[in-house]
């Protein structure tokens, strides 16, 4: 399990992780979103201990990463910036980092198998396609068979097939009761993968919640009538419009309606009851692109002002 506990950290002016507080779980996978330069990548290093929170701690197992006797075998990384020299190939690379890491050798041949690189093993790393380096940064994570996984923008420029491949991995790796924590900035990748979701914005946590919650949450489901006499069906909706639900309306295009805060059944219903003609009746569900960007467009707006304000007192 990792827990995140009213982490700070700064770079000069710049705060990048904002008392931040949030825990990962483990047998499930959890997404880590937000826009570019939120934070997600800062967060996952301090977790691994590459860099040193300003202030509040990040603890994987109920401890700092540089307290633990062999980390490794507490938790495997993926991040963007990886290091591999470029003459060396998968399996001498991963056979060097098993001899640091007093990893049995045996584990190298599993590994690069569990990756689909056991046929590249003698390949230089240099020579690797994109993919095929996610793959190996995949290997070296898996060497120390740890409980949890952090994996930052793992699916970043790879075609459909590694898409699939790395999402399946994830969903294994999680269904074995190990902790899976990835970060994307598109909800749509995480969509499909994550059981849980942790979202920030500008270094501060905006929600923790199940994927299904922050769907009904944030979801802008509406309902789109057709009608010959949009003006005064629009009247009758807004009559339901009470403490507790909230309607709105918008007028579309060619009379149409769009019904916000009622299902299909409740428009046809009133429709019904006010004697007024329905041509057709659809429920239209947001994409969840479109739920996160609302659910950042705050935290984007707010980046917008303060640098506005920056820029006048200069
Ligand atoms: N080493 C550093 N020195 C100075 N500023 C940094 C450093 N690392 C990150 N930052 C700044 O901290 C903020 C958060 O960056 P971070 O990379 O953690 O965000 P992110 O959510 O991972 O974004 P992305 O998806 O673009 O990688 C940004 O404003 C970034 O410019």
């Amino acid at each position: 399990m990792l827990a995140v506990r009213n982490l700070t950290k700064r770079y000069g002016d710049t705060t990048a992780v904002d008392g931040l507080t949030f825990d990962v779980q483990p047998g499930r996978v959890t997404g880590f979103l937000g826009p570019n330069g939120a934070g997600k990548s800062t967060t996952m290093r301090t977790i691994l201990g590459l860099d040193r929170p300003t202030s509040g701690e990040a603890l994987v197992n109920g401890r700092p990463y540089a307290q633990h006797s062999s980390p490794v075998r507490e938790i495997g990384a993926l991040l963007d910036a990886r290091a591999v020299h470029p003459g060396r190939s998968a399996h001498a690379h991963l056979l060097a980092m098993a001899r640091a890491c007093g990893i049995p050798k045996a584990r190298v041949a599993d590994v690069l198998d569990l990756v689909g690189l056991a046929g590249a093993a003698g390949k230089r790393a240099g020579e690797f396609s994109l993919g095929m380096g996610q793959r190996l940064g995949i290997a070296e994570a898996l060497m120390g068979d740890p409980g949890i996984l952090v994996l930052d923008e793992p699916v970043n420029g790879l075609d459909l097939d590694g898409v699939r491949w790395v999402r399946d991995l994830m969903r294994d790796l999680a269904d074995e009761g190990r902790t899976v924590f990835v970060s994307s900035h598109l909800m749509s990748e995480l969509q499909i993968v994550a059981d849980h979701l942790v979202i920030i914005g500008r270094g501060r946590l905006i929600t923790e919640a199940p994927m299904a919650d922050v769907i009904a949450a944030w979801s802008n489901t509406h309902v789109v009538v057709r009608t010959p006499d949009p003006g005064a069906l629009a009247a009758h909706l807004k009559r339901a419009d009470e403490p507790g639900r909230t309607v709105r309306i918008e007028h579309g295009d060619d009379g149409e309606l769009l019904v916000y805060g009622l299902t299909a059944e409740d428009v046809g219903d009133i429709a019904y009851g006010a004697g007024t003609r329905v041509h057709g009746l659809r429920r239209e569900e947001a994409s969840l692109e479109q739920a996160y960007l609302e659910i950042t467009e705050t935290s984007v707006e707010y980046g917008a002002r303060a640098g506005d304000q920056e820029k006048e007192h200069q």
